[in-house]
C-alpha cells in the first residue's frame, strides 16, 4: 500500500539540505540602474563538474501530473546542480530527499509558489519536474558536458500525493 506523503509549504529554510529557494529575498536585494531596478543578488551558484563541464540554461515544458500521483522514483546529477523557475505563472511541485546510504529517504514533497523557483544543489536527489493544472515551461540552469549526469532510484513500493489544494 502506498504511504501518503504531506505537501508542506516551500521556506529556505525547509529547503536548505537540499538546495536554494529562487525568490525575492530581502536580504539579497541592492537597488540599480539609478534606482530604477531592485536586483535580488547571488541567489544561488549554479555547479557544473567535470572536465569541459558548462552551464546552460533551458526551457522545460512540462505536462500536468494526475492525481494522485505516485513518486515511484527519484533521480539525481552528480555532476550538476538543476534549477527550475517557472515562466507560466503556475505552482509546481517538487520532492525531495535526503541521501541515506546511497538510495533516497522518503521524499519531502513542498508546493512552490509560482514566483518562486528551486535550485537542486550537485547530487541531491529530487524527482523529475512536476507541473500542475496546465502545460507549464520553466527555465532550467543545469549542467552540460561529458559523463552520466543521471542516477535514478526506483522504490520498491511507491509513494503517493494528492492533489495540492492551491
Ligand atoms: N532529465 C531532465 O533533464 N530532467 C530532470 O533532470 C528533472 O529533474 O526534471
Ligand atoms: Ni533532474
Amino acid at each position: 500500500m502506498p504511504t501518503e506523503l504531506p505537501i508542506r509549504p516551500l521556506s529556505g529554510q525547509a529547503f536548505m539540505p537540499f538546495g536554494e529557494v529562487i525568490e525575492t529575498e530581502p536580504s539579497t536585494m541592492r537597488l540599480i540602474n539609478g534606482g530604477t531596478t531592485e536586483r535580488f543578488h547571488a541567489l544561488f551558484s549554479p555547479e557544473a563538474a567535470g572536465e569541459g563541464a558548462r552551464v546552460i540554461v533551458n526551457i522545460f515544458r512540462g505536462q500536468p501530473r494526475q492525481f494522485p500521483y505516485e513518486i515511484g522514483m527519484m533521480e539525481r546529477h552528480p555532476f550538476g546542480s538543476q534549477s527550475f523557475s517557472p515562466l507560466s505563472g503556475r505552482p509546481f511541485l517538487v520532492a525531495v530527499s535526503a541521501d541515506e546510504g546511497g538510495r533516497p529517504g522518503e521524499p519531502q514533497v513542498f508546493l512552490v509558489g509560482a514566483h518562486q523557483g528551486v535550485n537542486y544543489r550537485r547530487n541531491v536527489w529530487h524527482h523529475p519536474l512536476m507541473a500542475i493544472d496546465a502545460v507549464s515551461d520553466f527555465l532550467v540552469v543545469d549542467r552540460d558536458g561529458p559523463g552520466n549526469n543521471l542516477e535514478e532510484f526506483f522504490f520498491e513500493t511507491p509513494y503517493v500525493i494528492r492533489e495540492p489544494q492551491i
